[in-house]
């Protein structure tokens, strides 16, 4: 039998009546950081969202909320644990916890088995059986119809270390950017998931070490400087000291006011033959949060749009989509050349003038602020040399380009097609799309940019078939 809430549908369970406890048999995960499970005694009943469990596990679990279309839990005990279980590496991410960090029980190598089983969930479920087909016809899809998750390489030396506290604590102390929120104690913390209650914290652990020794969450140092509801984003860039944005003042790590609102991100490029590319980007604005992210991405992206022998790269003409801050823009101006093109489109103005500030002295480079649309794709690549590039760029947001401007990518003729995806969903779309427009598969690969929670990265090049 379906059990039955005991409160109204379409409410979170624990604003209305007592918590509610099953014991569930999990399954496989689903795309947002949580396994599909069933009552134990009720194998073909409704199926529940449960999050902090593992595939194959027994686990009492509580209901977090119950609508007519979807019920969630959090596991609380585990019955039956899976081998892939570990000590969490941050308990105050766990069950009824703050979000950000569901997979924090989860071996590292199990969480890329996880993530590698939603992307290929996500492209035959969402793109259709022509995206699964051409996924699995690539040779580093083999028999298992999606591409490994690779391990970034901070967190694969972690994996590797012989020290075993070290390899316990793989995949944390690698982010470069931590937002929390003062609630209304004066305490800062985050969000517990799915709601709008902060939860304070003791701990950061996916915090570079440059973020936790600034001490956000000490009492003596930062607190005077807290209001409720007050906003903190920590920022370590890779070429210079940490600073704190409190709202809209800026302070150094030593809670100090500073006028400098702008930090330097250094990438080694080195690998491109482009030695240390540097960045002026705005303190608030968008940067690759995984320590390793803006090296590893320039060097997918860059061969995938120039291809793998670069001395052949010069006078390309490139059209790149959602460019941000210029990560990509500047490596790619740097290698097509005097005779090359590079046209960028953004849409937040404020990372269009910290791109130009970068590309300074790269003639090749044009970079306009806007909004990307079917039109907007159009006119640019209109605007390049010839009236088309060879090669167009996405990196857009977490829901993806959408069916109107890929569809318009696609008609441009464009010889090859780089798509930079966050999310799988949106990416078996968009890859949905593009199939459709002409274009055929040629490599796909998906980093593990965000380890401990259910996010991903993935790069696909495609080609006019
Ligand atoms: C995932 S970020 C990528 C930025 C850059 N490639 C990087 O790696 O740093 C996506 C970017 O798309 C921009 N963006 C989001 N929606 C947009 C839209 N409709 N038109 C133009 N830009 C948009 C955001 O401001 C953000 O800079």
């Amino acid at each position: 039998m379906t059990p039955q809430p005991s409160w109204s549908a379409d409410q979170p369970a624990p604003n209305r009546g007592e918590p509610r406890e099953l014991t569930l048999a999990v399954g496989a995960p689903a795309h947002g950081g949580h396994c599909v499970a069933r009552p134990v005694d009720d194998p073909g009943g409704r199926v529940i969202f449960v999050r902090h469990a593992l595939p194959g596990e027994t686990v009492r679990a509580r209901l977090t909320e119950m609508t007519s279309r979807t019920w969630r839990a959090d596991a609380v005990e585990i019955l039956q644990a899976s081998p892939d279980r570990v000590e969490s590496v941050w308990p105050e991410a766990g069950p009824g916890g703050v979000g950000g960090g569901e997979l924090a029980h989860v071996a590292l190598d199990a969480q890329r088995t996880w993530k590698r089983w939603v992307l290929a969930d996500c492209l035959r479920r969402i793109g259709g059986q022509e995206v699964a087909d051409a996924v699995a016809a690539l040779p580093e899809a083999s028999a298992a119809a999606a591409v490994p998750i690779e391990p970034m390489p901070t967190d694969a030396a972690a994996q590797a270390s012989s020290s075993a506290r070290r390899r316990a604590l793989a995949g944390t102390a690698t982010r470069t950017r931590v937002s929390l929120t003062v609630g209304e104690d004066g305490r800062p913390g985050m969000h517990a998931f799915r709601s709008g209650t902060v939860l304070p914290l003791r701990r950061l652990p996916l915090a570079v070490d440059a973020i936790t020794e600034i001490g956000l969450l000490e009492r003596s140092r930062w607190r005077a400087h807290y209001r409720p509801g007050m906003r903190i984003e920590a920022i370590a860039p890779s070429g210079g000291e940490p600073v704190v944005l409190l709202d809209e003042r800026l302070l150094t790590a030593q809670a100090r006011s500073t006028g400098r609102r702008r930090v330097r991100e250094v990438v080694d490029a080195s690998a491109l033959g482009l030695g240390e590319l540097t960045y002026s980007v705005h303190a608030e604005g968008f940067w690759q949060v995984h320590v390793d992210a803006p090296r590893v991405l320039v060097e997918r992206v860059v061969h995938g749009a120039l291809g793998e022998d670069l001395e052949g790269a010069a006078d390309s003409r490139v059209l790149e989509l959602y460019s941000g801050a210029g990560l990509f823009t500047l490596p790619l101006a740097a290698l097509v050349g005097s005779g090359g093109e590079v046209v960028s489109l953004e849409g937040n103005e404020q990372a269009v003038r910290d791109a130009r500030r970068t590309l300074h002295d790269h003639p090749a480079a044009r970079l306009a602020s806007g909004r990307v649309s079917a039109r907007s794709v159009r006119e640019l690549a209109g605007s390049l040399t010839g009236g088309r590039p060879d090669v167009v760029v996405l990196d857009p947001p977490r829901q993806g380009a959408g069916r109107e401007v890929i569809e318009a990518v696609g008609a441009l003729g464009t010889e090859r097609i780089v798509l930079v995806a966050c999310d799988p969903a949106a990416l078996a779309r968009d890859l949905g799309t593009l199939l459709r427009s002409g274009y055929a598969l040629s490599s796909m690969s998906a980093l593990d940019m965000f380890p401990h929670t259910h996010h991903f990265e993935t790069i696909v090049v495609l080609e006019r078939s």
